[in-house]
C-alpha cells in the first residue's frame, strides 16, 4: 500500500508545536515574573528589618544618653541644695552663737520652730508681732527666718528622700512578687566600675578608655557593646532580676539578698552563688575587698559572705525562744577535686584533706567526713574562713594577679529545735560514720568519676543522710528543705545557706565577656 503523506498535516502539527512552545515560555515567563516580585517584597522586608535595627539601636543610645544627663542633672541640683542649705545653717548658726541672747523669748521660739512645722520666711511675720511688744527687734527675727527657710528646704530634701526611698522600696517589693512568681532562682548582675588593670587590656585589644563596653541601662536592664576587632560594633541588650552598675556599694548589693536570710529561718535552704569571667568582681562582691589595717565588723566593703554571717546571728537573736546552733564548713574544689579546708586530721603538710563525694540514692550529693565548726559569732565565723581561704588556689591570670583558681563554697547549717534533738541528730551522724567503713561499701569520688564516668553508686542509708548536716541540697536556689523521715522526726529543723565564690573563667578575648 502506497504511503501518502498529507503536506498541510505536517505544518499543522509542527504549527500545533510551536503553539505549545510559545505557551510553556509565557508561562515561564510569569513563573519568573511573581519569583521577582517576592524578591523584591522579601528585600523590602530585609530592608525595613535593617532600618528598625538601626533606630532601636539609636532608641538604645538615646536612652543611655538621657539616663546619664538626668543622673549628672539631679546629682549636681542634689549637691548644690545640699552645699545651699549647709551653707546657709553655717551662717546662721555662726551669726547666732557670735550674738549674745538678751531675748528670753527667742527659746519659745525655738519650741514653737519644733512644732508648727514647715515655718519658712512667710512665718516671721506673726512671731514678730507676736514678740514686738516685748522684744522690739528685727535683726535676730531675720536670722531666725533664715534658720526657718533653712530647716524647711531641710525637710523638704529629707522628704523628697523618703518619698524616693518607699517609691523604690514599693517598686522592688512588686519585682519580687513577679519574681516569685516566675520562678526560685533569681540571676542578678553586677557591673563592676573601670578599673587599672582594665585600661592596660583595653589598649592591648584596641579599644580606647572612653569606650564602655557594659552599661547598666536601668535597674534590670544592661547593654553590651560586643567589640570585635575589624568588625562593627553589635550592641545587645540583656534583662536581669536586678542589675547593679559600678556605682552600687557593696550594702546595695546585700540589700538584695539580705530577705533569703529571713528564709534561711523559715526552713528554706538558700544558696547565693557568684559566677563571672576572671577578674569581674566575684570575691569581691562574695568576701570583699577588705585592707588589713580596717575594722573587721563595720566595713562597709565587706562582701555578702561577712554580711550575711552578721545578719544570720542577728536575726538569730530577735528569737530567742527558739536554741539555734550554727555550724560552718569550708570546702574548695579544685582540679575536680574537694577540699575540706577546715579538717584538722592528717598529719599531712599540704593543708586541707580531699575528701570524696558520694551520691546517695534519692540523687543527693553528699561529702560524708565534712568538718563542721560550731560557731555562736559572725566574727568567730570570719575568723575561721579568713584563717583559711589563704589556702586557696590562686594564679595570676590575664586580667589580674590575685585570681582565684578555684571554686570556695562556704556553708552555714542552721539547726534550730531543742538541744535533745541536736544531741539525737549527732549520734544518728556517728552511726552514719560507722556504716561509711563497712567493707562491702561502694562510693563515688571524684577519682571513681575520672575512672567511670557513669559509676554512681552508694549504699548510704537515706534516713542517716537526712539528718546529717552534710547531705548537700541538690539543686541550689531557695528550695525547701527535705521533710524528715519518720525515723528522725526528733531531729532539729536544718537549713543551710550555701555561699559558693566560683573560679573565673579566662574569656578575654570577646570584651564584656558574652561571647
Ligand atoms: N565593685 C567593685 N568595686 C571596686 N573594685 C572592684 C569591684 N569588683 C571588683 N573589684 C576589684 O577588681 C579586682 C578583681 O576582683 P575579684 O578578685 O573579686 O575578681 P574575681 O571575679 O574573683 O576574679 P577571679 O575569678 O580571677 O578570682 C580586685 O582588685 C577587686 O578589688
Amino acid at each position: 500500500m502506497p504511503l501518502f503523506i498529507n503536506q498541510d498535516q505536517i505544518f499543522a502539527h509542527q504549527v500545533h508545536l510551536l503553539e505549545h512552545k510559545l505557551r510553556s515560555k509565557d508561562e515561564r515567563i510569569l513563573e519568573l515574573e511573581t519569583e521577582k516580585a517576592i524578591l523584591h517584597l522579601r528585600l523590602a522586608e530585609c530592608l525595613g528589618r535593617l532600618r528598625r535595627g538601626h533606630e532601636e539601636e539609636a532608641m538604645a543610645q538615646k536612652l543611655l544618653q538621657q539616663q546619664r544627663k538626668t543622673q549628672n542633672i539631679t546629682q549636681s541640683a542634689l549637691g548644690k541644695l545640699l552645699v545651699e542649705v549647709q551653707d546657709s545653717n553655717t551662717n546662721v548658726q555662726a551669726s547666732l552663737s557670735s550674738m549674745p541672747n538678751p531675748y528670753p523669748l527667742l527659746n519659745d521660739l525655738y519650741v514653737l520652730k519644733g512644732s508648727t512645722g514647715n515655718l519658712g520666711f512667710g512665718s516671721v511675720t506673726p512671731l514678730r508681732c507676736f514678740l514686738r511688744p516685748q522684744c522690739c527687734i528685727s535683726d535676730p527675727f531675720v536670722l531666725l527666718g533664715l534658720q526657718f527657710h533653712v530647716a524647711a528646704l531641710k525637710r523638704d530634701l529629707e522628704e523628697e528622700k523618703e518619698r524616693c526611698r518607699a517609691e523604690k522600696q514599693r517598686r522592688r517589693e512588686i519585682h519580687n512578687t513577679l519574681v516569685e512568681l516566675r520562678g526560685n532562682i533569681r540571676v542578678h548582675c553586677r557591673v563592676r566600675p573601670v578599673l587599672p588593670f582594665d585600661q592596660i587590656h583595653s589598649s592591648t585589644l584596641g579599644i580606647t578608655s572612653s569606650d564602655e563596653v557594659i552599661n547598666a541601662v536601668s535597674d534590670d536592664t544592661m547593654l553590651v557593646k560586643c567589640i570585635k576587632n575589624g568588625n562593627p560594633i553589635i550592641n545587645k541588650v540583656f534583662e536581669f532580676e536586678r542589675v547593679h552598675g559600678p556605682e552600687d556599694s557593696q550594702n546595695a548589693v546585700f540589700e538584695e539578698v539580705k530577705p533569703l536570710l529571713t528564709s534561711l529561718l523559715d526552713g528554706y535552704n538558700v544558696c547565693i552563688m557568684a559566677y563571672g569571667q576572671t577578674g569581674s568582681g566575684k570575691t569581691h562582691t562574695m568576701m570583699g575587698s577588705q585592707g588589713p589595717s580596717r575594722a573587721p565588723q563595720m566595713d562597709e566593703q565587706q562582701g555578702i559572705i561577712p554580711k550575711a554571717a552578721v545578719e544570720l546571728f542577728r536575726l538569730i537573736s530577735e528569737t530567742p525562744s527558739e536554741s539555734h546552733v550554727v555550724e560552718v564548713s569550708v570546702v574548695e574544689v579544685y582540679n575536680n577535686e574537694v577540699f575540706d579546708l577546715l579538717s584538722h586530721d592528717g598529719e599531712s603538710s599540704t593543708p586541707g584533706q580531699c575528701r570524696d563525694v558520694i551520691t546517695t540514692a534519692s540523687g543527693i550529693s553528699e561529702v560524708p567526713s565534712l568538718t563542721y565548726e560550731r560557731v555562736k559569732s559572725a566574727p568567730e565565723v570570719m575568723q575561721l574562713i579568713q584563717g583559711v581561704v589563704k589556702l586557696r588556689a590562686r594564679c595570676p591570670t590575664l586580667v589580674h594577679t590575685h585570681s582565684s583558681r578555684s571554686h570556695l563554697v562556704v556553708t552555714l547549717t542552721l539547726s534550730s529545735k531543742s538541744p535533745h534533738a541536736l544531741a539525737l541528730a549527732r549520734r544518728l551522724q556517728s552511726a552514719k560514720r560507722e556504716l561509711q567503713h563497712c567493707p562491702q561499701r561502694e562510693f563515688w569520688s571524684p577519682r571513681c568519676r575520672r575512672a567511670n564516668p557513669t559509676t554512681r553508686h552508694t549504699s548510704t542509708d537515706q534516713s542517716t543522710a537526712l539528718a546529717s548536716p552534710s547531705s548537700l541540697c541538690s539543686s541550689p536556689g531557695h528550695s525547701p528543705c527535705p521533710s524528715p523521715r519518720s525515723g528522725v522526726s526528733q531531729a532539729p529543723n536544718r537549713t543551710r545557706l550555701q555561699l559558693v565564690d566560683l573560679a573565673g573563667s579566662e574569656c578575654v578575648g570577646e570584651v564584656g565577656g558574652f561571647c
